[in-house]
């Protein structure tokens, strides 16, 4: 069955759209996590890696949203590329306080939006607790037209 997330109509956008919307970035970045957020306004500290997929439907007044997400472990990434064409947006999860694994992360991304250069794309700086602007991620891309997000899928509130 097909579960639906409900939120309340903007205004920006009355007439009724779908949108796919394609979330990607390395294992561990946190992609379910924002999913498991968006779906429950609940945070959950335990978490299965993703196997495969992983969807979740919103709906926003009448824009509708199709969520999905490839798992980010190395065997799965080279999926990735087969679902850029049915993309409307690309969000990209970063684990921004794994420092060490953000080159990787940049490497990847580069490599998707070579494929795929006008795709829109919103990086979402992950783990960032009380952090109200990204820092150190400027370099992931030299993509003008993106959006850069901090998030924390509910942490301060986390219950384990
Ligand atoms: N501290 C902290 N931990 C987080 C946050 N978001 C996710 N996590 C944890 O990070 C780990 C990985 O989260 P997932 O959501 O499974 O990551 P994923 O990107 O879906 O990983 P794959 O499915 O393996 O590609 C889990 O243990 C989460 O509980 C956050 O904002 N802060
Ligand atoms: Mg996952």
């Amino acid at each position: 069955s097909r579960r639906i997330t409900e939120f309340p109509a903007l205004s920006c956008c009355p007439q009724a759209v779908w949108k796919q919307v394609l979330v990607l970035g390395l294992d561990g970045a946190g992609k379910s996590s924002v999913l498991h957020y968006i779906c429950s306004q609940k945070a959950r500290t335990r978490i299965s890696p993703t196997l495969g997929f992983n969807t979740a439907q919103l709906r926003v007044g009448g824009l509708e949203m199709d969520l999905l997400e490839v798992g980010g472990s190395y065997n799965l990434r080279a999926y990735w590329p087969l679902y850029l064409s049915d993309a409307h947006v690309l969000v990209f999860v970063v684990d921004s306080v794994d420092r060490s694994r953000l080159l990787t992360a940049r490497q990847e991304l580069h490599a998707l939006l070579a494929e795929e250069p006008r795709l829109p794309l919103v990086v979402l700086a992950n783990k960032q607790v009380g952090a109200s602007q990204p820092r150190g991620l400027s370099f992931l891309t030299n993509t003008p037209s993106h959006v850069m997000l901090p998030c924390s899928p509910g942490w301060s509130d986390a219950q384990p």
